[in-house]
């Protein structure tokens, strides 16, 4: 997807198909036409972070309508109030897309985020850099992903500095260099791996997995009966055997725990014994995932009410954002549809712990946030396969 919207744009990428690195040479960077982008258009919601790159380096940028996982509205309202703020004039959005445009150029800016949100603190990053002058932005996003963004701009010859109380300032530069750069291990496959052993009964080692951008994770994964051992290449998980214990958990922004943590998570609390409470603070719609549970035979209850320590911003006003999970619940096989990328993964999961064979179909849909899925379930064991649908 990436490098498809890289492609259009006239950006060379070559794929080393044994490593996986990329390189990629901006030099040819052109408009791309709409066909183009329209092919785009559902796919995620990575185009809206081309917005910076391609005003600074063409003076205009078409984004195809966006895709993403459908766990609440996921409004793209803080990117372009951050855009207005840097000089950018955003068109009405037409069927192809949002059309942007800065004849005068960018100029840096003092911005402040209503809620520290991972994109839109990335779409600052992004533009500030080649902004003219300085940009200070409050109310940042600071997950490790953002530190690595950060980190790899600075290898570009950016100036960036990142203060107390998530204030990250930037000076902009005229031109940034290449790079070479690894990419953080992806904490999100990592936890649903790790949630995989619990439900499975299992011991799975994520090669990679690194313990400091995991300490959330970790330490509930502990409060709930799940055991790890952390080594250099990676971090072992596994069931020590026992009774898992259920516990009462808030996502959170950094260093909370994730929300993309949840739906794995949730499948093994439906095999704790007692009752737990989950708090989704950060998407409003992010359980939905649950019904398909609940008809394999687990025991989750939605509430619109806020059941946690603090309300959050989706309390009275009707979004089913707190669980409640009643275990152990012996789970029965099931005709399943994919819903989202995380609940698509929590459901597989949930088959191979189920009595009876489950059908599974959207599951193109998990692609998207781990390579390879299929060759890992068969290399740990599962009894998976997969069928073309006519
Ligand atoms: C591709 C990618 O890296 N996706 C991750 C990224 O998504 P993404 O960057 O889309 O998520 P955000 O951090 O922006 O969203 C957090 C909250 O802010 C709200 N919001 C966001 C932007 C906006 O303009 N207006 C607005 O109201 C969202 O609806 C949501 O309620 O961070 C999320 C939070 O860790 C993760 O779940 C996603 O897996
Ligand atoms: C919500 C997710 O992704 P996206 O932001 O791409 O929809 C996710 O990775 O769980």
């Amino acid at each position: 997807m990436v490098t498809s919207l890289l492609k259009i744009h006239g950006v060379t990428v070559i794929k080393d198909e044994t490593t996986g690195d990329l390189t990629m040479d901006p030099a040819g960077t052109k408009t791309a036409t709409s066909n183009e982008i329209d092919t785009h258009a559902g796919d995620s919601r990575i185009p809206i972070l081309f917005c910076g790159p391609l005003l600074h380096s063409l003076g205009e940028a078409l984004i195809p309508n966006l895709g993403g996982c459908k766990i609440g509205d996921r409004p793209i309202d803080f990117h372009l109030e951050v855009l207005r703020n840097f000089g950018a004039i955003i068109d009405k959005a037409g069927p192809l897309g949002t059309s942007i445009r800065a004849p005068h150029g960018l100029t840096g800016a003092k911005i402040s985020l209503p809620y520290p949100s991972v994109g839109a603190t990335e779409q600052v990053l992004l533009t500030a850099v080649r902004a003219k002058g300085t940009t200070e932005l409050e109310g940042a996003a600071i997950e490790p992903e953002i530190l690595d963004l950060i980190s790899l701009l600075q290898k570009m010859g950016a100036i960036i500095t990142v203060q107390r109380d998530r204030v990250i300032r930037i000076v902009g530069v005229e031109r940034l260099s290449g790079y070479n750069h690894k990419a953080l291990p992806d904490r999100n496959e990592s936890a649903s791996w790790a949630s995989a052993a619990l439900v499975t009964k299992g011991d799975i080692f994520v090669e990679g997995a690194a313990q400091r951008d995991l300490t959330a994770f970790l330490h509930t994964y502990r409060q709930i009966g799940g055991e790890f051992e952390v080594r250099d290449a990676g971090i072992r998980f596994y069931h020590p055997g026992g009774e898992l214990k259920p516990l009462m958990l808030e996502t959170d922004v950094h260093p909370g725990f994730m929300t993309d943590w949840q739906q794995p998570l949730v499948v093994a609390l439906t095999q704790a014994h007692g009752v737990s409470i989950i708090h989704e603070t950060v998407y409003e719609n992010r359980f939905g995932f649950t019904s398909a549970l609940v008809e394999m035979g687990a025991q989750v209850q939605l509430h619109s009410e806020c059941l946690g320590a603090i309300p959050c911003r989706f309390g009275q006003r009707n979004f089913q954002h707190s669980a409640i999970i009643s275990g152990p619940t012996v789970m029965k096989g099931a005709d399943i549809d994919i819903p989202d990328l995380r609940g698509g993964f929590s459901h597989l999961i949930a088959a191979l712990a189920a009595e009876g064979t489950s059908h599974v179909t959207g599951i193109e849909l998990i692609n998207r946030g781990y390579e390879k899925f299929m060759d890992k379930l068969t290399d740990l064991g599962a009894r998976v396969e997969m069928n073309e649908i006519a």
